[in-house]
């Protein structure tokens, strides 16, 4: 897929793998919403960017990914400057065990609530064009990060759900492929948590087995990540795939098949 003349709407877009996201999209022609709630962040990156892809090829839209009133109006604003939405990345996240609700309410609902988003928008059911989401898991979406257990497991939540949504889409002929990028760990502002017990709270003691998995795996560039991201939001072959990026390489991951595939049996009546 060309991404040449294609929008893009990146959430937690300001810094990390967001940034490195909306930069391989631009690089790559297409325009892009970006999304965050750091404000100033945010405009910082704007500028940037404006230096670099001209200042039509992107907007920036100060957005807290929990409220449903500003998604829907960042979607909005989004078709608004840019006429359409081809792409959809659910990439805003945070690690924090202390305020665990608000790590569910960022790394799970607000994936969630940015998928139907975009399916509203995307959906060739309701009008749209169809389109590509990928939602922003961790290898921590594929097995525990033991003093995280709930960012561990937010990114399991999004792991299920989104290939749960892609065989939905698949079944109701959306037009819309949905995929999972599970990075490892990445050089970026939330790798600092790690040593942080504000939010690996009661788990803080456990935080030198944590290091040590870090030290063991390794840490990658965020042009890593992005080379897989870009992966699966051009490879039209890819919907429900889930990609594993690690320093030791990248690979799609299989699950076991514990009930027969529905999808694939005739005797499914839609
Ligand atoms: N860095 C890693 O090691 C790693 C590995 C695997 C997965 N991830 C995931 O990648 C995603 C991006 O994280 P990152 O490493 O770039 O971290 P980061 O902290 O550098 O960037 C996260 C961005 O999300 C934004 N954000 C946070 N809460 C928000 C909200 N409520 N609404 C809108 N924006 C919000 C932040 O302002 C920030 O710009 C996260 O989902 C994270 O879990 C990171
Ligand atoms: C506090 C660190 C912040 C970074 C969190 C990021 O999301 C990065 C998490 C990176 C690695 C998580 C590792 C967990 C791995 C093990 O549980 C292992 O079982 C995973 C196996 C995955 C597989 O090979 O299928």
């Amino acid at each position: 897929m060309s991404l040449k003349g294609k929008v893009a709407l990146v959430t937690g877009a300001a810094q990390g793998l967001g940034k490195g996201f909306t930069r391989i999209l631009l690089t790559h022609g297409a325009k892009v919403s970006l999304l965050d709630v750091n404000e100033a962040a945010g405009a910082e990156l704007k500028r940037s960017l404006d230096g670099d892809f001209g200042a039509d090829s992107t907007v920036f839209l100060p957005c807290d990914v929990t409220s449903d009133a500003q998604l829907k109006d960042a979607f909005r604003r989004t078709l608004e400057t840019f006429g359409r939405i081809d792409i959809v990345c659910n990439n805003a996240g945070i690690l924090d065990e202390n305020a665990w609700e608000r790590t569910v309410s960022i790394n799970l609902c607000a994936v969630v609530r940015g998928t139907y988003l975009a399916l509203q928008h995307m959906k060739k059911e309701s009008g749209g064009q169809g389109g590509v989401i990928v939602n922003v898991a961790s290898v921590a979406g594929l097995g525990p990060l033991l003093s995280t257990p709930v960012y561990t497991a937010t990114k399991h939540g999004v792991v299920g759900f989104s290939r749960a949504i892609a065989e939905v889409s698949k079944v109701c002929d959306y037009g819309v492929r949905v995929n999972v990028l599970c990075p490892s760990f990445t050089n970026t502002a939330i790798l600092s948590n790690i040593e942080d017990d504000r939010t690996t709270g009661q788990f803080a003691r456990l935080k030198d087995i944590s290091k040590k998995m870090l030290q063991d795996a390794g840490v990658l560039d965020v042009s890593e990540v992005a080379e897989g991201f870009l992966q699966l939001v051009t490879d039209e072959g890819k919907n429900g795939s889930v990609l594993m990026v690690t320093k030791a390489g990248t690979a799609y991951v299989t699950f076991p098949q514990v009930v027969k595939d529905l999808v694939a049996s005739p005797s499914v009546v839609l």
